[in-house]
């Protein structure tokens, strides 16, 4: 009887695929379910303790047009006093790790090593202390866009001694923390610090040094990420045991047409937007991608620079950098489907022209309240699958992934968008992709730099009109809580977004 039924429902399955009820696949035992967060994002006591000022505080303060709300993270989530409820919500949700930022102007208030300020230290350790309690793991990234001011005035990464600074920076972070934090991340998203902040306004500092600023910051940014990995290896890590890499931002980027010319501009796209960064440290040649720097050593000599506006890495320089990352960080979001046909209306010089396609994302694709964000049907597994193939399958952790939406605790959407990655995030590891982490994008809503409050990413709630800031689960909480759980992924879970979270430690 039932190899009847098996028979019947495999012949109809041919025609009405729902038939045959899908296969669960399972995330393997030991992977890293987490949820990541940022410092200016969600601590808010911005000049509390002895804390210096950031170059968000700076924009914030003094130009408070150029975010969407009018809003700073003065406040934030509070996270500086909250952060014992925190770490309850991690252990609702159940995740074994949090990624986390430090402050590096609340540690060093001017930037510089020669003062350690002994509230910041209290603050991390006991939110690391908390953490371990509950034998969850923090992910510390030690930079994540607030930048002392103090060091932006002297030029921020746009002066090579950045990568000096940064390392006395690190050294404070690893010896104070390195006993108890095992998962170092240096640097998230170089491509957004450098284009956003010194070759656009996108971002602070905006110094909009179009053309030029992204790519002197993407040499001294990537020097400076290798600076701290090599202090780590040389001086820490024989005692301290643990790992150290750094976290760019992939899209997932496919061609338009099978054309040769769409092939042709997505090569570019990908080197222009994250190989750039990622190559000098993963690639076996080092240095900048051949393509894309033969383009602007080209583009620049017409536009009449005497040399090209990217800086070169020297043999010496390509050495000591290629090779210095334990594994892979990727924020993964968003995708787009690249074209070679431009309209060529661009500013010269800059980056959009100096990688010259154009990105299309079609009607069907569903889209959140950021401008930038879409769901490209199984961009996750496109972006790991590329990276697998121009990196020789290295460790993979998805340090950022999620979605936007507006107030409110019913978020279908991100439902449907987060299960969507874990499918192809499953995908990738059936592929044999060497993928070993997820990390939700975000623990709560928090400052979304120049869209201030507008854009929540939180699977939890917060009420910024509330002294207490209070945190609710939305109903994206309740679906992560089960994947973490069960580590399937449940279609047909549906939470009452109103119900109850309880904590289940082991
Ligand atoms: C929402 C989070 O975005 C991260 O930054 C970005 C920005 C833009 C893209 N993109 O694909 O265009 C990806 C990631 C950021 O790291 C985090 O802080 C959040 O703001």
């Amino acid at each position: 009887m039932k190899a009847l039924v098996v028979f019947f429902c495999l012949s109809l399955a041919m025609r009405y695929s729902t038939c045959v009820p899908k296969q669960r696949r399972t995330f393997p035992e030991d992977f890293i379910f987490g949820v990541s967060t940022a410092s200016y994002q969600i601590e808010g006591a911005w000049n509390l303790d002895g804390k210096g000022e950031n170059i968000w505080d700076y924009l914030t303060h003094n130009h408070v047009e150029a975010i969407a709300d009018l809003s700073n993270g003065d406040i934030a989530a509070d996270s500086y006093h909250n952060y014992l409820r925190d770490v309850e919500m991690l252990r609702e949700l159940g995740v074994n790790a949090y990624r986390f930022s430090l402050s590096w102007s609340r540690i060093l208030p001017t930037g510089f090593a020669n003062y350690i300020n002994k509230a910041a230290i209290d603050y991390y350790n006991n939110l690391i202390n908390e953490l371990l309690k509950y034998n969850i793991k923090p992910v510390v990234t030690l930079y994540h866009w607030d930048l002392p001011q103090k060091l932006q005035e002297l030029g921020g990464f746009g002066n090579p001694l950045i990568a000096d600074w940064f390392e006395d920076y690190a050294r404070v972070a690893f010896q104070y923390f390195g006993d108890r934090v095992k998962f170092w991340i240096t640097i998230n998203e170089p491509k957004e610090i450098c284009l956003d902040g010194y070759g656009s306004t996108a971002k602070a500092p905006m110094l909009n040094a179009s053309g030029i600023g992204e790519y002197i910051c993407a040499k001294n940014l990537i020097i400076a990420h290798a600076k701290a990995y090599h202090a780590y290896s040389n001086d820490f890590k024989a005692t301290q045991g643990g790992v150290c890499g750094i976290t760019f931002s992939v899209s997932s980027a496919q061609p338009l047409t099978s054309s040769e010319e769409d092939a042709i501009a997505l090569e570019i796209h990908n080197q222009g937007e994250w190989a750039i960064y990622s190559d000098p440290i993963y690639s076996k040649e080092g240095g900048f991608p051949k393509e894309f720097s033969e383009r602007i050593a080209l583009k620049s000599l017409q536009q009449g620079y005497p040399r090209s506006r990217l800086p070169a890495y020297t043999e010496e320089e390509k050495d000591f950098v290629r090779g210095t990352s334990d594994f892979f960080g990727v924020n993964h979001y968003s995708g787009s489907l690249v074209s070679a046909v431009t309209s060529n209306n661009f500013v010269v010089p800059s980056f959009n022209d100096d990688v010259g396609v154009s990105y299309y994302t079609p009607e069907e694709w569903p889209r959140s309240v950021s401008s930038w964000l879409t769901q490209m049907p199984n961009s996750l597994n496109i972006t790991l699958t590329r990276l697998r193939d121009r990196y020789d399958n290295p460790e993979i952790y998805i340090t950022e992934n999620g979605w936007s939406t507006y107030q409110g605790l019913n978020d279908d959407t991100r439902v449907n968008y987060m299960r969507a990655a874990w499918e192809s995030a499953l995908d990738a590891l059936d592929a044999g992709i060497n993928l070993k982490g997820y990390m939700a994008w975000s623990l709560m809503d928090n400052f979304e730099w120049r869209e201030g409050y507008s854009e929540r990413f939180g699977l939890y709630e917060v009420d910024f009109e509330d002294p207490a800031r209070t945190r609710t689960p939305r109903k994206s909480a309740f679906v992560y809580k089960q994947l973490i759980s069960t580590r399937e992924v449940d279609h047909d879970y549906d939470p009452d977004s109103q119900s109850v979270m309880t904590i289940n430690d082991s």
